[in-house]
């Protein structure tokens, strides 16, 4: 079978799944998008647009749009996952049965508890037979939408896996980079929405050009520090899935985590702003979960300790400011004098 023959579905109908599920069948690919809510499928089909999650942007005519799960599989090649981190794995269970042999490609950014578990992992435990791949990057669902040029990875130790996804959904506006490092690459794209929310929260307050880009830059250095601790790859933080969709969610105001962080930044409670935003903030929980396992295995995160502390622990953002400006004044690019650098990309 020829690569442009390939049958995808995509899972999630909110505002990534939608994009990512139109733009392929814009590709001329038979895609079918799978959603929970009955109504919001029935609205879909009837106006050719995702009035919720996206709205202001047509749908191509062939796209499929079906709450029926098993219909949404059929004869699906490949299938995009585009859930929320808290209900990806009871998704995964509807279906994991039927996914042997078949491509399944996590678009999600988050992390499960317990356990410290990536969603490629989830996919690992719930349906053992399947391939699996990650897609992760510099990617605002609604930038994609309209046709911005956009570039992403995807990641598998499956060479030929990567080679069907970059088919599938590579375009004019879209460039599919290939990595192997699947570990860094989705530890990356969840641990920068944390730093999203720090930067959110920074702009609110109205700080200089000198501390967003200390704050960027020190993000970096924090997350890569945690990643080489866990056996990822630095080289992947220097890549699009790292320092790349780093820099877009922690300095556009369309990043939905640095939407809360700014709305935390103006006074309100981390209720408000979640509530305000009626979208997933996928670092609100990623930040409980990476304070927790930075302090298990002992690795210095002072910005996520910083965060948590007003988010969670009631401290004052000025008490917590003066704490990370008088701290031990270190290294600046620590990681290169690491040891055993990506033993989890080689298995090692
Ligand atoms: N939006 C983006 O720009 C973007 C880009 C890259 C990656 N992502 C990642 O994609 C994932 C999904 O984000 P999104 O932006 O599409 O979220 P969203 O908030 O726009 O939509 C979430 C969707 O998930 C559905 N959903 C929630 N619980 C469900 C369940 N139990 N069963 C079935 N569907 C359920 C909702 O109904 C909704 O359609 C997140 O992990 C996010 O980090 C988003
Ligand atoms: O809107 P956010 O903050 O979930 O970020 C969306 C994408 O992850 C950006 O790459």
């Amino acid at each position: 079978m020829s690569e442009q023959k390939q049958a995808v579905c995509v899972l999630g109908g909110g505002s990534f799944g939608t994009t990512l599920a139109n733009l392929m069948a814009t590709n001329g690919i038979s895609v079918t998008l799978w959603l929970r809510d009955e109504a919001v499928a029935r609205q879909m089909n009837e106006e050719r647009e995702n009035r919720r999650y996206l709205p202001g942007f047509k749908l191509d005519p062939s796209l499929r749009i079906t709450t029926g799960i098993q219909a949404a599989l059929g004869s699906a090649d490949i299938i995009f996952l585009a859930i929320p981190s808290g209900a990806f794995r009871s998704v995964l269970q509807q279906i994991g049965g039927s996914l042997a042999g078949k491509a399944v490609v996590s678009t999600t950014k988050g992390i499960e508890q317990p356990g410290f578990l990536m969603m490629s992992e989830i996919v690992e435990q719930e349906a053992p037979a399947a391939r699996v791949a990650v897609l992760s990057g510099p990617n605002l669902a609604k930038e994609m939408a309209a046709g911005a040029l956009t570039a992403t990875v995807v990641a598998s130790a499956d060479e030929q896996l990567c080679r069907k996804v970059q088919a599938v959904l590579g375009s004019r506006t879209l460039r599919v980079y290939a990595s192997q490092d699947r570990y860094g690459v989705e530890l990356g794209g969840a641990l920068k929405n944390v730093y999203a929310i720090i930067s959110g929260m920074a702009a609110a307050m109205g700080v200089g050009e000198n501390t967003k880009s200390m704050l960027i830059t020190r993000a970096l250095a924090e997350m890569t520090r945690f990643a080489v601790h866990m056996g990822a790859n630095p080289m992947t933080f220097l890549g699009l899935a790292g320092v790349g969709d780093l820099i877009v969610t922690c300095t556009s105001p369309m990043s939905r985590n640095y939407q809360v962080g700014h709305a935390l930044g103006k006074g309100q409670t981390l209720e408000e702003s979640v509530a305000q935003l009626g979208q997933v903030a996928e670092g609100v929980n990623t930040l409980r979960v990476l304070k927790q396992k930075s302090e298990e295995e002992g690795v210095y995160m002072p910005l996520v300790t910083g965060l948590h502390a007003i988010i969670f622990e009631q401290r004052t953002l000025e008490d917590v400011i003066a704490r990370l400006m008088s701290g031990e004044q270190k290294d600046d690019v620590e990681f290169a004098a690491f040891s055993q650098l990506g033993r989890r990309e080689t298995g090692q």
